[in-house]
């Protein structure tokens, strides 16, 4: 699933395919009859019942079975048995078929809602429930300044930023209609803070296994730098003006520095890895670009990741360009979305996703939509596109 873009897979139930691997080596015949145990097998999680005494529902399997001289009865009594009362493990409840999931190795099955952190919709790939696998282990990133300097690759880390005296708006007595310019953060004067929230983002990235990087990436075998024309947006995209322009270019270079947007990384159990705000950011302000790898959408379609975000969208669907934070990315991708189904979530939203056309390149900017307070958690719309993200199980 893409964030302002589609997802694939919601409402599938998951094939049952735990001993998948171990038959390798099979005769053909042997291959043909769990061939027809794993056809009947999802048939029964599918709640596909066939209404004939053959096995599984459809006239190829029953072929398959009389071909091959198998059981029938034998075949009929394993799924039934297992799967006629599956439960999620978690709440215990056996409704709501179409949102329960089951792990690739044991076929324990779980509500993706129950699950923590939820998970937004069935994945499209295999999955391995947390008996099954180590669930990532959050590895405290170090707060030595040498490592963090390194791990962020800052050229010259020019430690706490001179403090100017910046001129405030008079907020006098005329009304003047709000300036809707972006703004360049503040980044906290403690040194000790800009460390610490630098240690927590690194520590997100390394327990994700990602790459820090502050840029849009054109790795080979994936779209080029030349693929991302704005001009092919339908509609056309915003045009960055002179001095939004100005200021993205200072954002990036003080990212680059070391003086980082006063953002803290913390772990929830229901969101997973989440970001707020460690000091008062200013409506307009820029967040942080979205960055990762720049790719076709028709090549991620059928990635689990939950964190692709649509780029360009183009007239020609096979153009379409998604940022893909799989490998590489920034703090962007731990920065959570709102339910679009309550009040409630959509109170919460303090961020929108911008796409600008940044000297004839695509770019997706994070910007504030109101002032927000310290200790604020981030949230934006990721159906700000598209409204295909699956959000109703959001909190
Ligand atoms: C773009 S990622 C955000 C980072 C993610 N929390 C992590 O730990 O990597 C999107 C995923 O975060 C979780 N998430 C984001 N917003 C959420 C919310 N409001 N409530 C529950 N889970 C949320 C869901 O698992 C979603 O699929």
């Amino acid at each position: 699933m893409r964030m302002g873009a589609d997802c694939g897979g919601s409402g599938r139930k998951r094939r049952a395919s735990s001993s998948r691997n171990q038959d390798q080596n099979r005769s053909p015949q042997i291959e043909e009859q769990v061939v027809v145990r794993r056809k009947t097998r999802y048939s029964t999680l599918l709640g596909l019942q066939c209404g004939h005494g053959t096995v599984g529902g459809t006239a190829d399997e029953a072929l398959t079975v009389r071909d091959f001289n198998i059981d029938a009865k034998n075949l009929l009594e394993e799924p039934v048995d297992k799967y006629a009362e599956l439960r999620c493990e978690s709440c215990g409840r056996d409704d709501n078929d179409a949102e329960m999931i089951l792990c690739d190795r044991c076929d324990a099955g779980f509500h993706i809602y129950c699950l923590r952190p939820i998970v937004a919709s069935v994945p499209a790939e295999d999955w391995f429930c947390s008996s099954c696998t180590a669930p990532p282990k959050i590895r405290e990133f170090p707060k030595v300044q040498t490592k963090i300097v390194d791990f962020f690759r800052i050229e010259k880390f020019l430690g706490v930023p001179e403090t100017k005296k910046r001129r405030r708006h008079s907020g006098g007595l005329t009304v003047s209609k709000r300036s809707r310019k972006l703004v360049v953060h503040t980044p906290s004067n403690d040194q000790d803070r800009l460390l610490e929230q630098m240690r927590s983002l690194a520590t997100a990235l390394t327990t994700v296994n990602i790459a820090y990087s502050d840029d849009l990436t054109y790795p080979p075998g994936c779209a080029t730098r030349e693929c991302n024309r704005p001009s092919l947006e339908i509609g056309g995209m915003q045009e960055m003006s002179k001095d939004d322009k100005a200021a993205f270019d200072l954002s990036k270079r003080m990212w680059k520095e070391g003086h980082v947007a006063p953002l803290v990384v913390k772990h929830d159990s229901r969101e997973g890895f989440v970001v707020e705000a460690d000091s008062p950011i200013k409506d307009m302000t820029i967040v942080a670009e979205y960055t990762g790898d720049v790719d076709y959408m028709k090549n991620r379609k059928h990635d689990g990741g939950n964190s692709i975000m649509g780029l360009l969208f183009t007239a020609d669907p096979s153009k379409e360009l998604v940022i893909c934070p799989d490998k590489r990315g920034n703090i962007a991708r731990f920065i959570s979305g709102i339910n679009n189904h309550t009040r409630e979530g959509k109170r919460k939203q303090n961020l929108r996703c911008v796409r600008y056309n940044v000297d004839g390149e695509a770019r997706a900017l994070l910007i504030a939509i109101r002032d927000i307070p310290k200790g604020e958690r981030l949230y934006y719309d990721y159906n700000a596109y598209l409204s295909d993200y699956p959000t109703k199980h959001f909190v």
